[in-house]
């Protein structure tokens, strides 16, 4: 059955940039209506992943499926939603005026410009100006223009820099929500205290995927009492390992 294939399934993905191999031959899943974080350090290749798995990196070898369609395929528009680490939405226009363009282009429903907005909490800024937003504000707007369409998959790069906690926590409490409704999100960090808020967990470094596991089993497996020193004694570990 379709829906019961993974929402993801990435197979000895090789990605070259710039000439260097970045990707090293990652293998992962990721179910259904759950919250994937991508946790590693700056540079190891996360933005890769989340391009690779919208369809717009060039790969080397291996494949991605995605939704049970190979990633970037024109099946997919209206199913994934992607919001990049860098915002994309005009700061000459408003908030509204942002959404209804980006809702014409992905040919998302007119009422759906108020729902993101709603869902975002920029209701009180609809009307200003993009570039007049602070920092937090705009990265919710270009999080908005990723909900439009009720995509079945969201893909977000680092979507909490820059905010403060609390607008941290409502953001992580609205992906719950929306897993609760059964889309899957995957969603990038570097910052270890929100990996305990996902349900899975797929720790990368320098290009590889370190661990794969729910952060409960990844704390039990290495005995750490948190993620961040999960994170460690596993580096120390596969250091310590032949390859
Ligand atoms: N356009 C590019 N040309 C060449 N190399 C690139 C390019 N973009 C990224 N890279 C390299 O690919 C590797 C992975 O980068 P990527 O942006 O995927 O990392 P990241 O984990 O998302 O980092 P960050 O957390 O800092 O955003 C890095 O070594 C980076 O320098």
């Amino acid at each position: 059955m379709m829906s019961s294939s993974p929402a993801v399934r990435v197979r000895d993905l090789r990605v070259v940039r710039g000439g260097h191999e970045v990707l090293h031959g990652l293998s992962f899943d990721v179910p259904r209506g759950r919250v994937v974080g991508l946790l590693g350090p700056s540079g190891c290749g996360k933005t890769t992943v989340m391009r690779a798995l919208v369809g717009v990196q060039v790969v080397r070898s291996g494949s991605v499926t995605v939704l049970g369609e190979d990633a970037g395929s024109r099946g997919l528009r209206d199913r994934v939603g992607y919001a990049t680490q860098t915002p994309a939405v005009y700061g000459d226009l408003t908030v509204a005026e942002n959404l209804r363009y980006f809702a014409s282009v992905l040919g998302a429903p007119r009422g759906d410009t108020d729902r993101v907005i709603e869902e975002v909490g920029l209701a009180a800024h609809r009307d200003q100006p993009v570039a007049t937003l602070s920092g937090g504000q705009h990265s919710r707007a270009n999080l908005a223009v990723a909900l439009l369409g009720s995509p079945e998959l969201l893909v977000l790069d680092e979507p909490t820099v820059g905010l403060d906690p609390v607008l941290r926590q409502e953001l992580w409490a609205l992906f719950r929500t929306l897993a609760g409704r059964g889309v899957t999100l995957i969603v990038s960090s570097h910052v270890m205290d929100e990996a305990a808020r996902t349900d899975r967990l797929l720790l990368m470094r320098e290009g590889r995927i370190l661990a794969d596991g729910a952060p409960g089993e990844l704390r039990e497996r290495t005995g750490a009492p948190d993620l961040e020193e999960a994170f460690l004694r596993l580096i120390a570990d596969t250091a310590g390992s032949p390859t």
